[in-house]
Parts: C-alpha cells; structure tokens; sequence
C-alpha cells in the first residue's frame, strides 16, 4: 500500500475534481456526480422532514440513511439499538451511507450521528453537504418525546446537548453551507437550503 492509498489518508478538498481513483468505484471522479444535497446535523434538524421537501421542490427521490439501515436489517432503528447496540447500529449507517453517496443522485439525509465516522467525514469531502443548525429548546420541542430516538430516551435536554457539544465541529467540519432553522417551518428551511446552495450548484 502507497501512502496515497491509506485509509486515513484525508482526500484532497483542494482538488475535489482530480479523478484519483478511478478504480476505487466509492470514491467518485468527481463529487458532483453523487447527490445534490446532503442533509447533515442532529436529531430534531429536521433532515427527514426538510430532504422530503427538497426532493419535491427538485423533482428528485429523497434517501434517507436511517430507512435504509432499518430496511435492510428488518427493524427500527431504536430495535437495533436495543437488541445489538449503538456499534452496531453504526456499522450499518456507514455502509448506507457509503452506498447512498455513490448511487444516490437526488437528496439524501443522514442520521444525526453518521458525521462521527471518520471515513463518513472523508466521504463527504468536496460534496453539496448542508448542515441543519438548531439550538436546544427547538430541537429538544420537536424531538423530546420521540420514542424513536434511542439516544434521547432518558434526560432528552442534557443527552442532546451533550451530543450537540461533541458534535458540532463535526457538522461544521463537513458542510458547505449551514442553515439555522430555529423558528423556521420545514418549508421555509427548504428555501434556506436552496438559496444557500444556489451560487455553488453547478
Ligand atoms: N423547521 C421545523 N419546525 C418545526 N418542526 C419541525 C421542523 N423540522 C422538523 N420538524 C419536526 O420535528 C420532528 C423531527 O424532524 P425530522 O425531520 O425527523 O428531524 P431529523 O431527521 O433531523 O432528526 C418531526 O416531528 C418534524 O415534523
Ligand atoms: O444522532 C444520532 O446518533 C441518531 C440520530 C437518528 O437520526 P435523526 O438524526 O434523523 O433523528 C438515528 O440515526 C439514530 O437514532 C441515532
Ligand atoms: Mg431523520
């Protein structure tokens, strides 16, 4: 293995468009031809809500990684978490996010915690990846009493804040643009979003 070849080995942000593996089919030639929008940030952004939206506003199909993961493995999200832990949970969101970034061409959506996976950072490098900003009380009203969210079952306010801390270099880290939506209906933001992305979209 070249030191070119490493796994760790961060892509090249300042050339995004060099075709450089071309026989690596995960990492594409060029970026542009993956989705043309990535929704990134934490539970209660409103990824799900505002990738539907956007997906109708473009005339695209919207992915979302967390339906993938539950689809394949023939359970919820939270039954995952419950029957074979957060790990394994993320294993699979890798490789559904892998997947989606290499065949997806419309609007995809991650789940809050995808970022944390380095090789998932890497991945987005150089690709249209918006993320979703939203302070504590909106995130805390939309998603608080949400079963559904494994990660937010016990003490909602300090679990998602304490994520929010780790996290938020992670989310700033891999976007090209950032949209608040605190006091923004889902509508709204996907006007955000498409504004924000208008002077980059090709
Ligand atoms: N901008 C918004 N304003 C108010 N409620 C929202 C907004 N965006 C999403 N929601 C609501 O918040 C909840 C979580 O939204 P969701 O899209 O699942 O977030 P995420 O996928 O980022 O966790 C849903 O009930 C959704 O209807
Ligand atoms: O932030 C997280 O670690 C998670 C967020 C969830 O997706 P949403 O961000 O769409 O709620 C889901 O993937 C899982 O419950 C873990
Ligand atoms: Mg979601």
């Amino acid at each position: 293995m070249t030191a070119a070849d490493h796994p760790d080995r961060p892509d090249r942000p300042d050339r995004p468009d060099r075709p450089d593996r071309p026989d690596r089919p995960d990492r594409p030639d060029r970026p542009s031809e993956g989705p043309r929008v990535i929704l990134v940030g934490p539970p209660g952004a409103g990824k799900s809500t505002v990738g539907a939206l956007l997906a109708e506003r473009l005339g695209v199909a919207l992915r979302d990684t967390d339906a993938d993961v539950a689809e394949r493995a023939g359970r919820s999200v939270a039954d995952i978490f419950v029957d074979h832990g957060e790990e394994h949970f993320r294993e699979l969101e890798a490789a559904a996010v892998e997947n989606a970034v290499r065949e997806h061409p419309g609007v995809l959506a991650l789940g809050g915690g995808a970022v944390l996976r380095e090789s998932t950072r890497r991945l987005l490098t150089g690709r249209p990846v918006v993320f979703l900003d939203v302070a504590l009380a909106d995130a805390v009203r939309r998603v608080g009493l949400d079963t559904a969210r494994p990660l937010l079952a016990v003490n909602p306010r300090q679990q998602w804040r304490t994520l929010m801390e780790h996290r938020r270099p992670l989310y700033t880290g891999v976007a090209r643009v950032v949209v608040a939506t605190d006091g923004l209906t889902p509508e709204q933001v996907a006007d955000a979003v498409l504004d924000a992305l208008e002077p980059t979209r090709a």
